[in-house]
């Protein structure tokens, strides 16, 4: 079965954000990720880590302005400074927790703005990114995010549309996040593109559709596809990003059913 990691933004909303470590660890995951470490001192995140043997999976280069909506500014080219600036900020988080993976959201692309401009923003800041990554031997993940529910006007909302631009930029420590969640809802027929994708793919993550809970709750068959990872050889992390339907801890059958 996959190795699986608990995401702390999403799983273990009834505890407060530093106890999420430990609650994960004792149901038996021993991969952490979240969106974002930044509001918190990283030896505060270094300490529950340590403690509980849990490695840091991933986490996301600084978003731009959350609380106002903003989902990213990969793709817009008025930031490219703060976007920057967000790259030697995830880096130093990168380093003091051990993380290999950084993902990238490209944004929200405003109606104004042109597409090929958007396009060409985000291609420069993903190549110039991966290159300040690189030596401390980090990959960067570009997530495609539904933009029927979750973020509308999201500028990467396929995969294909992620792997196109990931090529644009054209660095070896670039790689596709694929989210089963997103995919569904955006096309469907998940097993035939995880195989197509699976050597441009850095991190997976999944929930059930519709309503984002825990497996069992929606329409996709998570016990086929989890066999089926294994059965195309991927070896990499696969991320619970999902709001439980009631207590995490009662959620988690699929994990036991799978380990
Ligand atoms: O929404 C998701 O699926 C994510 O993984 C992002 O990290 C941020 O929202
Ligand atoms: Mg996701």
């Amino acid at each position: 079965m996959p190795r699986f990691a608990a995401n702390l933004t999403l799983l273990y909303p009834e505890l407060p954000f530093l106890d999420r470590f430990e609650a994960a660890a004792s149901d038996g995951f021993r991969g952490v990720e979240y969106l974002f470490p930044y509001e918190w001192p990283a030896h505060e995140l270094q300490t529950r880590l340590k403690d509980r043997h849990l490695t840091q999976v991933l986490f996301n280069l600084p978003p731009g302005d959350w609380a106002a909506g903003e989902r990213g500014i990969g793709c817009l080219p008025d930031r490219v400074e703060e976007f920057r600036d967000g790259v030697g900020r995830a880096l130093e988080y990168a380093r003091a927790l051990e993380c290999t993976r950084l993902n990238c959201l490209a944004g929200v692309k405003p109606v104004g703005l042109d597409e090929g401009v958007a396009r060409d923003t985000l291609v420069a800041n993903l190549r110039w990114a991966a290159q300040q990554l690189a030596p401390a031997g980090i990959t960067l993940t570009v997530e495609a995010i539904n933009s029927r529910v979750d973020m509308p006007g999201f500028f990467l909302d396929t995969a294909e549309k992620t792997l196109d631009v990931l090529a644009a930029a054209d660095e070896p420590n670039l790689a596709l996040q694929y989210d089963l969640y997103h995919m569904q809802i955006m096309s469907g027929d998940l097993i035939r593109s995880l195989q197509r994708y699976l050597s441009f793919i850095g991190h997976i993550q999944f929930a059930d559709n519709p309503g984002r809970h825990e497996p069992g709750t929606g329409e996709i068959n998570f016990d086929r596809i989890f066999s089926a990872l294994d059965e195309m050889g991927y070896s990499g992390w696969v991320s619970a990003e999902y709001h439980p339907s009631g207590a995490t801890s009662a959620s988690l059958s699929w994990l036991g059913a799978s380990s």
